[in-house]
């Protein structure tokens, strides 16, 4: 178990934007296990899915790869042989971290934690990439750029699955599943004050689409077959998948 989450629980008198800093990194598996509704079941099911995509001598890429939780659900299920697994992230705190949690436990499959921004990271023989809550942490101006280069790094058959907060079209739902999303932190400990000064810090960082922009930028990219697999209130998945060679 990580630290419990207590960074925004006094008040903060300048509130600056939200970075993955050592402190973040210190408490994350218990913040995000708190924040985001869903977060452990998406993490065991993206083993799900590593079992059924991964092909042998393939690689997978786990962009924004925070403490590594991903990379390890997909390091337990996949049935491939010589494959490799590529986890990246730009936060040296979360990298360190991440190397030191994989290092932990032993397995077939090696994992390369790099330390590099998702924007320049090469893709190439891909059969699986996760995007688990990170393209929302990009500017959208280069989310599309990133993802028409993991289409053109997977080989056929392969998948991407891309996690995110979502925003909704119709305003009604919006504001129900916000409110619902903020009755779960509640539900989880969390404060008035520890959910707003959270959410004015992600306010400039964080980004978020609604599905129809997900799956336009999707098809976009290249991507014509695209769908949510899960969702929970206003947090959830796709899957999207590259057609065979003919
Ligand atoms: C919400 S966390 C991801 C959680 C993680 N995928 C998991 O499943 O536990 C977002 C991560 O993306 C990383 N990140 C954001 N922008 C990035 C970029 N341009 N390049 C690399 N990593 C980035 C952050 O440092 C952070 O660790
Ligand atoms: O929207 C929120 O309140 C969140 O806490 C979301 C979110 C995310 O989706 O990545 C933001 C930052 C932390 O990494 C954990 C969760």
């Amino acid at each position: 178990m990580s630290d419990r989450d207590t960074l925004f629980s006094a008040p903060i008198a300048q509130l600056g934007d939200w970075t993955f800093d050592e402190r973040v990194a210190e408490v994350f598996p218990d913040m995000i296990q708190r924040s985001v509704p869903g977060y452990s079941n998406i993490i065991s099911m993206i083993g799900m899915l590593a079992g059924r995509f991964v092909s042998a001598g393939s690689q997978v890429y786990d962009l924004g790869c925070s403490l590594g939780a991903a990379t390890l659900s997909v390091r337990r299920n996949i049935q491939a042989e010589g494959c490799r697994i590529i986890a990246v992230d730009n936060s040296p705190a979360m990298v360190e971290r991440c190397r030191r949690h994989i290092d932990a436990f032993r397995a077939q499959t090696p994992v390369e934690v790099r330390e590099a921004d998702i924007r320049e990271v090469t893709i190439e023989n891909a059969s699986l990439v996760v995007l688990n809550f990170t393209l929302q942490f990009l500017q959208p101006d280069d989310r599309l750029a990133l993802l028409k280069k993991v289409y053109a790094g997977l080989n056929p058959g392969g998948a991407l699955v891309l996690s995110e907060k979502f925003s909704f079209a119709d305003q009604t739902v919006g504001e129900l599943l916000f409110d619902m999303h903020h009755d779960f932190k509640r539900a989880n400990g969390y404060s008035e004050l520890e959910i707003s000064q959270k959410r004015s810090m992600l306010e400039n960082v964080m980004l978020t689409d609604s599905v129809d922009d997900h799956k336009a930028r999707l098809a976009s990219a290249g991507f014509h077959h695209a769908g949510v697999w899960f969702q929970c209130f206003n947090f959830g998945s796709l899957v999207a998948v590259k057609e065979n060679a003919k």
